[in-house]
């Protein structure tokens, strides 16, 4: 029950209560002039256009494509004009910095190392220089009055077969800021079970690992991901709803798989608009986010994708207020799922549920 005290649940409020994001990639989250300084600096030429507003827009319009494929085509743009250390650290640094003025406490961000090798960059002075821009966004962060802890995760592209390399790399930084490892890209033809030495890997390393799956591709892929390889937690795995049966009279029956991600509390990375815009949902409103979350599944809300999808932590969570009307105790659920589904360590999660993210919502609440 909802106080009488309680702040409305309005886009400006959302912005100002505590978040936690697990699935943002940082080659997906620059700022539009960020981009075209870069571009100019770099004699990058192959920019559609060199004004700000208009750049924003050709993004989200081209990402707006119905497929993961086409979506995907507009990273050659990011990660073309982020091939040296120096762009490397700003794009970093800017990210802190405009999550945690989001209001963004806890923030798993990713990339794949392996596309900034271009000009020669090693995988290991790539990492380096991403760990710096994020410490350097933190302070700046501090500064004005926010804080923000980042958690890393190292991507591996599905087609192109480096993922032991990159696991490897994500294990030696470990206890530099990369809490995590993932595998991205195209996903119909590239099963996650290619990469089954990596996760071994991993495994053995006692080291995390989340799996894009269920987003292009359907329920083998999220079985591969989570039997055969090892997955703790989705990316996407929206289409977990395919085993899930909803009878006329609004009764629900589970599958087994689907059965086995509840049960096993296994987190649901969701991020609705970059979904809407590959075709994995039809809209905002029929976003299977809404039964799943009904279902109590371990659903999180995050962006994937904040530049090709003109959106942020608090524009998504205020997405779903308007399609589903929840309201601060769903927000806090998503929040706190997030949280305690962070690759960091028990202690820590709890004391940013604990001390950040519960008084913070209490606040709103009243
Ligand atoms: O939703 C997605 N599904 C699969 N791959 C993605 C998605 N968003 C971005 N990337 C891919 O991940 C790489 C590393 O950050 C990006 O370069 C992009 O190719
Ligand atoms: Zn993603």
């Amino acid at each position: 029950m909802l106080s009488t005290n309680s702040v409305p649940v309005t886009p400006e409020a959302i912005r100002t209560a505590p978040k936690v994001l697990l699935h943002d990639h940082l080659d997906g989250g620059l700022r539009p002039a960020t981009v075209i300084d870069l571009a100019d600096a770099c004699g990058y030429r192959d920019l559609p256009t060199s004004d700000v507003g208009e750049l924003g827009r050709w993004f989200t319009e081209a990402a707006d494509s119905g497929s993961l494929v086409r979506y995907l085509e507009t990273f050659a743009h990011t990660c073309g004009v982020m091939q040296s250390t120096e762009a490397l650290v700003r794009v970093a640094a800017e990210c802190a910095e405009d999550l945690a003025a989001d209001g963004v406490v806890y923030a798993e961000v990713r990339y794949a190392p392996e596309l900034f090798c271009e000009n020669g960059l090693s995988l290991d002075t790539i990492v380096e220089a991403v760990q710096e821009g994020f410490r350097i966004g933190a302070v700046k962060a501090k500064e004005a009055g926010r804080t923000i802890r980042i958690g890393t995760l190292l991507c591996a592209m599905r087609q192109n077969a480096r993922s032991l390399e990159i696991a490897e790399l994500a294990v030696r930084h470990r206890d530099s800021g990369v809490v995590g490892f993932d595998i991205a890209g195209p996903e119909a033809g590239f099963p996650p079970t290619r990469n089954l030495d990596a996760f071994e890997y991993l495994r053995q390393q006692n080291a995390h690992f989340t799996i894009h799956a269920g987003e292009a591709f359907g329920l083998p892929s999220i079985w591969e991901a989570i039997q055969h390889c090892g997955a703790e937690r989705l990316g996407h795995g929206v289409r977990i709803v395919d085993d899930i049966k909803v009878a006329g009279d609004g009764s629900v029956q589970l599958g087994r798989l689907a059965s086995y991600v509840r049960d096993r509390r296994i987190p649901l990375e969701m991020c609705p608009s970059s979904n809407v815009q590959t075709g994995a949902a039809p809209s905002i409103a029929e976003h299977p986010i809404g039964l799943l979350t009904k279902l109590r599944f371990r659903v999180t809300v995050n962006t994937d994708n904040r530049l090709m999808s003109n959106c942020l932590p608090s524009t998504e969570m205020a997405a779903l207020v308007d399609a589903f009307g929840y309201d601060w105790a769903d927000l806090r659920w998503f929040t706190i799922n997030a949280m305690k589904s962070a690759f960091i360590g028990f202690d820590e999660r709890l004391a940013i549920i604990n001390d950040v993210i519960k008084p913070g919502y209490a606040a709103l609440m009243g």
